[in-house]
């Protein structure tokens, strides 16, 4: 399970380090994790290290002292290496010695423009091996060319120590940066792409803590982090200037408190998910009773069940219009459908919503009445789609984190309305986090905020956060198959709170686990469907097996 921490947190856990006179050897490690990183994405992409090309963004703390040793030893392997420099300072040390590995340097004006000005004292750009001017400077101007010449531009303006957005001249250098690589340029003739860019610890300007974006920010094929993951860098908006993730270990964990949010790998996955015992029967592996669907949605009540079945749950049980139920049949015979109430039918838990209308007529008006009596059931729940219109109704003192909601960003805006707080889609596009916990807050319930990013918070306090889906999830449909699939597991594991603790989670926890397990598998049947290109709701369902088949450990040879 990969664990995220606050940047707050993760500064707290370095200081008995560093009033330990460590700090030094901390940010050696860091330099040596980005340089072997950077270094092995150089490989990638040319073949080989020796003559490529790096310019760094070098900001006035130790994010830029990190990136300028790294940028040092690259240097040594045949790098050229130019650094753009803050005129509020830089690391000194850092500075030294990435002069004396024979990088180039440049500061910015300090005025919000982004014309630099070279270092003063060197204009004709000599080096000399063992002289006190051991580096070259680069004229005027000229680094916004060589930024676009590079094969890797490392951001190393801010880290941890960032407060708010980039301010000038940092701000107007990144917005040049940014127009260039906009405008099409480095030239075609020279290189065909723009540069790679690798983040040093965080891209400059999202929010460690929370994954707000500060704009301007550098969109980054990697993030190189150190000691442990930030929790703005697995949340939604930061996951997504992040690029790929990369975490060093330079000795932290022993000072790290409880992890912000935590995201389950495959091995999780592998432990977590129902497998029959030689005991069961249907009724045992949990029974699903699903109210979805309506005349003028009945997909979703089919994709919803697709997406249940899928996940070998032992039975569905279908509420909903006979048509609906007729066209059920049809696609997945295996469903028991009838028009009965939610009283009459035994299951283990309840899928309501997808599909379900919104529309004044009987048939919606049952559907709704089921979707209460679903959770006056006390039984566990997923509401989506239009359960999310009648439900909660009212904040909640009680904690029902058995509950699970299921909301996109537009559907959570709208509860929010319904629970008179005024919050907009937009706020809740930038700071996912905040307002998924407080959902979870003020309902009582367990929230699952949708997004290329999903989120899972339980009213207790715990976050999951899982992406590995792909974009092309994004189509109509393929909710109502998420539903459906975090349905049959939780009928299938709501009970099995030993599978939880043995994977570290504790056991008022697991509805959320259970939220965060669907999402997962959700977004890995996306990639396995797709495969790189188009995707059909329907497709998700069939690939959802096989992506199970593969998280399964190996078991012991005989
Ligand atoms: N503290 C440690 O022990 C270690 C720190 N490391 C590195 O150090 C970084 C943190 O270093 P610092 O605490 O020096 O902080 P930063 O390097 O993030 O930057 C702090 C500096 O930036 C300025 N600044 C802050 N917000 C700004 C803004 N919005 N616009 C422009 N300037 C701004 C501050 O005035 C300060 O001079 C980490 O991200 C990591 O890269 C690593 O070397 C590992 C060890
Ligand atoms: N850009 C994206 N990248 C990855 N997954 C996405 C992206 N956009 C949406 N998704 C996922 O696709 C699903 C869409 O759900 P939803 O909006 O409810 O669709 P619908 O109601 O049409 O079924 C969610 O699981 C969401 O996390
Ligand atoms: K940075």
């Amino acid at each position: 399970m990969q664990r995220a921490f606050s940047g707050t947190g993760i500064r707290a856990s370095e200081e008995p380090l560093l009033r330990a006179g460590q700090g030094p050897v901390l940010m050696q490690r860091a330099a040596h994790g980005l340089a072997t990183e950077v270094a092995r994405l150089l490989a990638e992409q040319r073949g080989r290290v020796y003559g490529a090309r790096i310019v760094l963004l070098a900001g006035p703390g130790n994010n830029g002292g990190d990136a300028l040793y790294a940028a040092a030893s690259l240097v040594r392997r045949g790098v050229r290496a130019t650094a753009v420099l803050s005129p509020a300072g830089t690391h000194e040390q850092a500075l030294e010695a990435f002069r004396r590995a024979g990088g180039r340097t440049c500061t910015l004006a300090p005025e919000a423009d982004a014309v630099p000005k070279a270092d003063a004292d060197t204009g004709s750009g000599l080096t000399d091996g063992d002289g006190n001017r051991t580096y070259a400077a680069i004229p005027e101007q000229d680094w916004l060319a060589e930024a676009a010449a590079a094969d890797v531009l490392i951001d190393a303006i801010l880290g941890t120590g960032a407060h708010g957005g980039l301010r000038a001249p940092w701000a107007a250098a990144v917005r040049a940066l940014q127009q260039n690589a906009a405008a099409g340029k480095p030239d075609a003739l020279v290189k065909s792409r723009a540069p790679l860019i690798v983040a040093c610890d965080l891209p400059s300007g999202v929010d460690a803590n929370t994954g707000e974006l500060h704009e301007p920010v550098l969109r980054a094929a990697l993030t190189v982090t150190f000691g442990a993951a930030k929790t703005g860098l697995l949340v939604p908006p930061g996951e997504g200037a992040a690029g790929r993730l990369q975490v060093i270990d330079i000795g932290l964990s022993d000072g790290l408190e409880d992890p912000v949010l935590r995201r389950l790998d495959a091995t999780d996955l592998a432990l977590l998910l129902p497998s029959p015992g030689r005991d069961d029967q249907k009724y045992t592996r949990g029974v699903l009773g699903v109210v979805a669907g309506s005349g003028q949605y009945p997909g979703a009540a089919q994709l919803s069940c697709a997406g249940a079945l899928a996940c070998g749950v032992g039975m569905i049980r279908y509420l909903g219009p006979e048509s609906v139920g007729a066209l059920i049949h049809t696609s997945s015979p295996e469903v028991v459908c009838s028009q009965g109430s939610v009283d009459e039918n035994h299951v283990q838990a309840w899928l309501v919503g997808p599909g379900i209308g919104n529309a004044d007529g009987s048939e919606a008006k049952q559907q709704l009445q089921r979707c209460r009596d679903a959770y006056d059931s006390g039984l566990p729940m997923v509401a989506d789609a239009g359960a999310l219109t009648v439900f909660p109704a009212r904040s909640s003192a009680r904690m029902i984190p058995h509950v699970i909601l299921t909301p996109h960003a537009g559907e959570l805006a709208q509860l929010f309305q319904r629970l008179d707080r005024d919050v907009s889609r937009t706020q809740i596009e930038a700071n996912g986090m905040r307002y998924a916990v407080e959902a979870a807050k003020l309902t009582g319930a367990t929230v699952l905020l949708k997004g290329a990013t999903t989120l899972v918070a339980s009213p207790h306090g715990t976050v999951f956060s899982q992406s590995e889906g792909t974009p092309w999830l994004a189509t109509a449909g393929s909710g109502d198959t998420l539903a459906g699939i975090i349905g049959a597991l939780l009928a299938a594991l709501a009970a099995q709170t030993a599978r939880f603790s043995s994977v570290g989670i504790a056991a008022e926890d697991r509805w959320a686990a259970i939220a965060a397990a669907g999402a997962s598998l959700h977004g890995r049947a996306g990639v396995l469907a797709a495969a790189g290109g188009p995707l059909h709701a329907t497709a998700l369902a069939t690939a959802v097996p096989e992506v199970w088949r593969n998280l399964q450990a190996p078991g012991p040879v005989i």
